[in-house]
């Protein structure tokens, strides 16, 4: 079984409920149908009765359940509680409302702050920016966790590097010009969500232009103390570098570049030293090697909420939909 059919099969048998709020695309309905009928999540779509029955065009959404923020029971409790959360922003209860009933990214971060909903996908027609930036004013970092960042899975077809093509990329999404205690930050998530998602042991790569001090520069230099920080912090952890890609992943260059390391040449986590590299990077695997690119995933969140590329297929949200519902059940 490949990745995706084996997430398939771990969401079915937990079938957590998943918010779809973007009910102004026509992915959202394609997918929607695919999960229904395939049982991988219940569903939440949010927007009025005629609003959908408008956008769905002919996919058949049997069995999703529906909610109008206009008319939602709940409304009144999410916009007290928004309005508590915010506070100290500023918020009052007139904007809270107004967030509520205008942007459905709100209302479903809100759901799943609320526990009335276990996790939420968005993104195909909104930003990163604006995908993201409600689940961190709202759900925050989870315990024990400095940072939220955000990884793709990378399943790369006829690959025997990583874990047999697959491999978690870090930061793709979110922290431009992490620090080297952030990019640490990141490492640990990744090695995590990679343990959580895939079931094998992460060998997490630290990358950059240069291999094991090969070339000098802040940029490396940076990367250099994120290993040191990464390695002090999780004793156990195979992870090394800093390392260029090369290195990284062909056991050959590896052992020319940084012999003796237990990661070089092996690696099957991916961690880029900004989001120029990162989101770049997952791009160019995905388009030139075909790869499937699930995300981008949040890690270090209180609870599940995932993005998704603008440039996703229906296929992608019924992807992310899965993983989100594995990484709710592990929650
Ligand atoms: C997500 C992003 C919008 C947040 O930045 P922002 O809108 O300027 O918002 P702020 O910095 O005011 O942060 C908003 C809240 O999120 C929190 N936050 C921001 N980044 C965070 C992070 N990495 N981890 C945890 N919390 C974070 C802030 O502490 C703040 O909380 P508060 O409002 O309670 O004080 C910004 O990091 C961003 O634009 N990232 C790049 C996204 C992108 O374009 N990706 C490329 C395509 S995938
Ligand atoms: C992850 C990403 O690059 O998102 P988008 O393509 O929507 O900017």
């Amino acid at each position: 079984m490949g990745f995706i059919d084996e997430i398939k099969a771990k969401a079915k048998s937990c079938k957590k409920t998943i918010v779809l709020p973007e009910s102004e695309d026509i992915r959202t309905y394609e997918a929607a149908e695919a999960i229904l009928k395939e049982g991988t999540a219940n569903l939440v779509l949010i927007g009025s009765e005629e609003e959908i029955a408008k956008n769905k065009g002919d996919f058949d959404i049997t069995g999703a359940t529906i909610v109008d923020p206009a008319t939602y029971e709940k409304t009144d409790e999410y916009v007290a509680t928004l309005v508590e959360l915010r506070k100290k922003k500023g918020m009052t209860e007139e904007q809270a409302r107004e967030i509520l009933l205008t942007n459905y990214l709100y209302y479903g971060v809100m759901m799943v702050k609320m526990k009335d909903a276990d996790g939420m996908v968005s993104g195909a027609c909104h930003s990163t920016a604006d995908t993201l930036r409600p689940c961190l004013q709202i759900l925050k970092t989870k315990p024990g966790t400095k940072l939220v960042s955000a990884f793709f899975v990378m399943v790369v077809p006829d690959c025997d590097m990583g874990e047999n093509g697959t491999f978690v990329f870090a930061d793709c999404g979110l922290n431009q010009n992490p620090t080297s205690e952030e990019l640490a930050a990141i490492a640990q998530s990744s090695a995590e969500s990679f343990k959580q998602l895939v079931g094998a042991d992460p060998r997490v790569a630290m990358l950059s232009y240069s291999t094991m001090g090969s070339a000098k520069h802040d940029d490396v230099t940076k990367v250099q103390e994120a290993v040191k920080i990464a390695k002090a912090e999780n004793p156990d952890l195979m992870l090394d570098g800093e390392m260029q890609l090369d290195a990284a992943l062909v056991p050959s260059v590896g052992a020319a570049k940084a012999p003796g390391s237990q990661v070089a040449g092996k690696a099957n986590t991916l961690i880029f030293p900004n989001l120029d590299a990162g989101n770049i990077g997952y791009k160019l695997v995905q388009r030139l090697a075909k790869a499937e690119a699930y995300g981008p995933m949040t890690q270090g969140i209180a609870a599940p909420v995932n993005d998704l590329s603008r440039g996703c297929s229906a296929k992608d949200i019924e992807g992310v939909v899965a993983i989100t519902a594995v990484q709710c059940q592990n929650q």
